[in-house]
C-alpha cells in the first residue's frame, strides 16, 4: 500500500478514482473487474446464499480514506446507503494521521457458547457436577471441531451459572453453561453451535435437567477490540471555532450521551454509521455486531455512550472506543460474495483481530465527525449539502440535472423532495 491519504478523491470521475485505487494498492485490472460488472453478485451465487431469492440489491460502495492505524495505512470499504457517512469518517481520519494516526489493540478472541438446563433437581449439585468434568467437556467440545483446534483454537475453558436464584424471580430457575472457545479468524458462529450442540446430551446427564438452548452468545465481552486517539485543539479548528471550544464541545456532548440513553442511542447510533457498512463491505454479520455493542453500551447498568471523550494534562482531546467485533476474516458470507473478497483484499488485514482492531477506529472516527459537526455548524449543513443529491433523485432528476437541482436546493438551503419535484418541473419545461 502507497497511502490512503489521496486529496481530493471526492472530486474525480469513478473511473479515475478507481484508477487511483488501483495505484494506490498496487492493484491490477483484474483485481477490480468485479467492480466494473453490472452484476457484481450474480444471480446464481445470490441463490445459494438465502432463500426465495429474487433478486439482488445493490448498495454504494465508498472508501473511506487517509486512515492511518498503528502506523499502518488502510483503505477503508464501506457499503452503505447514507450520505456523508464515507465523507465524515475521511474527513476525522485525516485529521487524526495529522495527530500521529489511532493506535488499537485487541483481547484474545474468545466467544461463548451457552447451553440453557431447566429442571435440575438440585442445581447448585447440578453446578459442581460439571464443574468437576470440566477438562472432560472441554476435550469432548474440541473432539468435534478438530480443524479448528488443528489452527491453534478451540474450546478453552467452561463455567456455569445458575439464573432466577432468588424465591422473587419471575422465571424459573435454570442453570446456564458457558463455553469459552477460540475461534481464530472466523466470527465462529457455527464452530460454537456444532460444540455445544455435542456437549448437550452429556450435560442432560450430569445435570439430570433437560437441555433447550445451545447457541452462542453475541455478548462477545471477551473478543474486544480497543482504538483510541490523540488530538491537539489546534487540529480542531472549525471556521469560526477554536480547537479548544470544539475539544470542550465534543467532551460535553460525550457527557450528555453518557448521562442520557435518549441521547446515547443517537450518539451509538453515529458510531454504528461507520462501524456497519464495514462489517457489511467485508460479508460480516452486521446483526451479531450490532446486538453486542448495545449490549456492551449497557454493561454498567444503564444504556450509555459507546465512546469516552476528555482532555488530557497537554490539552489534548482523548477519544477511546472499545466494543465487543465478533466478525471474521473467513467463513459465513466472506469468501462467498466477490465484493467482500474484494474488500478483504483491500484492507490487506492478516487476521479478524487486526480487522476488528480497524473496524472499531472508523467507528471512532465516525463519532467524531458527527459530534464535531454537532458541536460546531450543526449536522444539516454537511450531511444535508452531501443529502441533497439523494433528494433531486427522489424528485424525479436525472443524468446531469441531479447536481443542478442539488446545488440549487442548497442555495435555497431548502433540501427537502416537495422544493425539489418544483425546480425539476421548472428544469424540465
Ligand atoms: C461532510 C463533512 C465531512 C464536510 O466537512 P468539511 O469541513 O467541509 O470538509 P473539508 O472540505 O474540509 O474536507 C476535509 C476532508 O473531508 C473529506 N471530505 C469532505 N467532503 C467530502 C466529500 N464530499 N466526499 C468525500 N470526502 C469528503 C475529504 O477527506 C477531505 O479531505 P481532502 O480530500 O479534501 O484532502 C462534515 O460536515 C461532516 O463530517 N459532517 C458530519 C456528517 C455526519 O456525521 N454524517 C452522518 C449522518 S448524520 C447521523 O446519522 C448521525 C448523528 C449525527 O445523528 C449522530 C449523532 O447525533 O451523534
Ligand atoms: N447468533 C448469531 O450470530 C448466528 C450467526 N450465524 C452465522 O454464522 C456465520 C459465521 O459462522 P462461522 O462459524 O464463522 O462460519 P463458517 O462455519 O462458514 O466458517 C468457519 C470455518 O472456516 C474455516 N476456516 C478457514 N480458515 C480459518 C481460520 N483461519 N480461522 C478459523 N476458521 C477457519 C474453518 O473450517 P475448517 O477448519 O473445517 O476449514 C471454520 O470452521 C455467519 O454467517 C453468521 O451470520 C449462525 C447462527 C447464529
Amino acid at each position: 500500500m502507497k497511502s490512503s491519504r489521496i486529496p481530493g478523491f471526492y472530486k474525480k470521475t469513478i473511473e479515475e478514482r478507481r484508477e487511483l485505487l488501483k495505484q494506490a494498492l498496487e492493484f491490477s485490472d483484474d483485481d477490480l473487474s468485479v467492480l466494473a460488472s453490472q452484476e457484481a453478485l450474480p444471480i446464481e451465487t445470490a441463490d445459494k446464499m438465502i432463500e426465495n431469492v429474487i433478486g439482488t440489491f445493490p448498495l454504494p460502495l465508498g472508501l473511506g480514506l487517509n486512515f492511518l492505524i498503528n502506523g499502518k495505512d488502510y483503505i477503508i470499504p464501506m457499503a452503505v446507503e447514507e450520505p456523508s457517512i464515507v465523507a465524515s469518517a475521511s474527513h476525522i481520519a485525516k485529521i487524526v494521521r495529522d495527530a500521529g494516526g489511532f493506535k488499537t489493540e485487541a483481547s484474545e478472541r474468545i466467544m461463548i457458547g451457552q447451553i440453557q438446563v431447566v429442571g435440575c433437581k438440585d442445581f447448585d449439585y447440578a453446578k459442581e457436577s460439571i464443574l468437576n468434568v470440566k477438562n472432560e467437556l472441554i476435550k469432548a467440545a474440541n473432539a468435534t471441531y478438530p480443524s479448528i483446534v488443528a489452527r491453534g483454537g478451540g474450546a478453552r475453558d467452561l463455567d456455569v451459572r445458575i439464573l432466577n436464584d432468588s424465591p422473587n424471580s419471575n422465571y424459573g430457575k435454570m442453570l446456564v453453561v458457558h463455553v469459552y472457545i477460540d475461534t481464530c479468524d472466523a466470527m465462529g458462529a457455527n464452530i460454537i453451535n456444532t460444540m455445544v450442540e455435542s456437549l448437550a446430551p452429556t450435560v442432560e446427564e450430569i445435570t439430570e435437567g433437560k437441555v433447550y438452548l445451545r447457541i452462542l452468545s453475541n455478548l462477545a465481552d471477551r473478543c474486544i477490540a480497543k482504538a483510541t486517539c490523540v488530538i491537539p485543539p489546534e487540529l480542531l479548528v472549525t471556521g469560526d471555532y477554536s480547537g479548544e471550544e470544539v475539544r470542550d464541545g465534543v467532551i460535553s456532548a460525550f457527557e450528555f450521551a453518557d448521562s442520557d440513553p435518549y441521547r446515547a442511542v443517537t450518539h451509538n447510533k453515529g458510531i454504528m454509521n461507520g462501524i456497519d457498512p464495514v462489517i457489511i463491505a467485508t460479508g460480516n454479520d452486521w446483526r451479531a455486531v450490532e446486538a453486542g455493542a448495545h449490549a456492551y453500551a449497557s454493561r454498567f447498568g444503564s444504556y450509555r455512550s459507546m465512546t469516552k471523550w476528555s482532555v488530557d494534562a497537554e490539552g489534548n482531546l482523548v477519544g477511546e472506543l472499545e466494543l465487543p467485533m465478533s466478525i471474521g476474516t473467513v467463513g459465513g458470507a466472506i469468501r462467498v460474495h466477490p465484493i467482500s473478497q474484494l474488500a478483504h483484499k483491500m484492507l490487506k488485514t492478516e487476521s479478524a483481530s487486526e480487522l476488528a482492531q480497524v473496524i472499531v477506529a472508523v467507528g471512532l472516527a465516525q463519532n467524531l465527525g458527527a459530534l464535531k459537526a454537532l458541536v460546531t455548524d450543526g449536522i444539516q449543513k454537511g450531511h444535508m449539502a452531501l443529502h441533497s443529491r439523494s433528494v433531486a433523485i427522489a424528485a424525479g432528476a436525472t443524468g446531469e440535472m441531479i447536481d443542478i437541482i442539488a446545488e440549487q436546493l442548497v442555495k435555497l438551503k431548502e433540501i427537502r423532495v416537495g422544493k425539489a419535484k418544483e425546480l425539476v418541473e421548472q428544469y424540465t419545461k
